[in-house]
């Protein structure tokens, strides 16, 4: 009989051509991701670009990512709580999983203020991405979720990686077991609730309808909803889900202190888990939710969380919103540019993104149209699903000068 650690003679033929593998099989629900994720296969094209062309001026309004240099009074209270760790009386070994209670009481002031969130149901993280992780670890593979299409590429990833997807259809390019709730300009790019059928969790990322809330409530579903672009609402759209009646029984928030603050790269977000949300069986979700923090995620960095509290001081905030306006002014520009070109455009005005219509194009092919001729790095509508077809999407996030010259190159190329 072959030991273990024997194998047929063909296996060693393979193992001295191949080189040695293990005999751990793959996760196959890694398997059916499809291609690479969206936004490290934008800065590969930007990276393939950069050989072609070496000396273009490339102008990035792809990734979301922030570019205005953090307030000076942020970065010295994380600097003071740095210089603090080397000294006795200002080292700080573990903090709470669920972040320092002070910044969690003030999450609740300055976002919740009298909608009833209290700091308790405020967990601290490293970002909104990495708790939608933790919230797909906490529902499990067993549950059905609806996605908006076109949305944030992790919803569906992330929930495809714990195995709540079944088959991807190449002829759809949607994952069995997935609702895919159409956003399009036909219906304001919010789903019409009437014709999507019940799941178990809903990804709202869209601050306009109050009626999701009553949909899942009738439908017995969790909402996640993504206020991660809260701070760019202009209307009198909702901030928070929770300023619509009911919503503590139905719904969880995620956030960040990415796009509001800047902090892409220090890392820091929150989660609201009402003490009202239960599952079937009546467990309080919150239990669920502290466990899996406490047992996956050792808390967000201290210095991140000095930073954090910083924003949210009086001269941290005033500041902070001074910076959002130069990214609205950015997103004027962007939105008038397209709109004088004569395309169908939208966004722009309740978050940092432009939201532009080619039809019948295919968005990767306009995605590296613009690319070659202007030297403009956007993100493809099919990114972020199946419903993102002919559409681009151009950031707000750029610098002034380099969103003015790319206006510039975009009348250029599109008149
Ligand atoms: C609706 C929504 N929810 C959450 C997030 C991530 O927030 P986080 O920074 O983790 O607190 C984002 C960030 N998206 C950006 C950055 C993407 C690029 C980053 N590498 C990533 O993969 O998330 C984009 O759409 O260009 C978002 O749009």
């Amino acid at each position: 009989l072959l030991q273990p650690h024997q194998t047929s003679s063909n296996k060693w033929d393979t193992e001295r051509r191949l080189g040695h593998c293990t005999n751990v099989p793959r996760n196959m629900n890694m398997e059916s991701l499809q291609n690479g994720y969206l936004f490290p296969e934008i800065c590969m094209r930007e990276l393939e670009h950069n050989r072609k062309y070496p000396h273009a001026k490339l102008i990035r309004l792809g990734i979301g990512d922030t570019t205005h240099p953090l307030p000076p009074i942020i970065t010295s209270a994380m600097a003071q709580h740095v210089y603090g760790l080397s000294t006795v009386q200002g080292y700080r070994g573990y903090g709470a999983e669920q972040g320092n209670m002070e910044l969690r009481k003030a999450i609740a002031e300055t976002f919740y203020n009298d909608l009833g969130v209290k700091g308790s149901e405020i967990f601290v993280s490293d970002g909104a991405q990495c708790d939608i992780s933790r919230l797909q670890m906490l529902m499990g593979c067993d549950v059905m979720m609806a996605v908006q299409d076109p949305s944030f590429p992790a919803y569906i990833d992330t929930g495809v990686i714990i195995g709540q997807a079944g088959k991807f259809m190449e002829e759809t390019g949607k994952y069995q077991n997935i609702v895919y709730m159409n956003c399009s300009p036909e219906n304001n790019f919010f789903p019409d609730l009437s014709n999507t059928p019940r799941t178990d969790i809903i990804f709202f990322c869209s601050p306009n309808n109050p009626t999701g809330v009553e949909f899942a409530r009738a439908n017995g579903s969790i909402i996640i909803y993504d206020s991660a672009y809260a701070a760019y609402i202009t209307d009198d759209s909702p901030k928070s889900i929770f300023e619509i009646p009911d919503a503590r029984q139905v719904a969880i928030e995620i956030s960040s202190f990415s796009k509001f603050a800047g902090f892409t790269g220090v890392r820091l977000g929150w989660t609201v888990v009402p003490e009202e949300l239960l599952y079937s069986n009546r467990y309080p979700v919150i239990k669920d939710f502290n466990r899996v923090v406490c047992t996956c995620f050792n808390g967000a960095s201290s210095i991140a969380q000095a930073g954090g509290l910083a924003c949210l001081s009086p001269e941290g905030y005033l500041a902070l919103n001074g910076v959002i306006d130069t990214y609205r002014e950015n997103a004027k520009i962007i939105f008038d540019t397209f709109a004088s070109l004569g395309f169908k455009v939208y966004g722009g005005k309740n978050a940092p993104y432009i939201w532009v219509q080619f039809p019948g194009l295919r968005s990767w092919d306009v995605f590296a149209e613009i690319l070659e001729k202007a030297h403009v790095i956007t993100v493809p509508g099919r990114g972020f699903g199946p419903g993102g077809e002919e559409f681009i999407r151009i950031s707000a996030f750029g610098d002034k000068k380099g969103v003015l010259e790319a206006s510039r190159r975009l009348r250029n190329l599109f008149k």
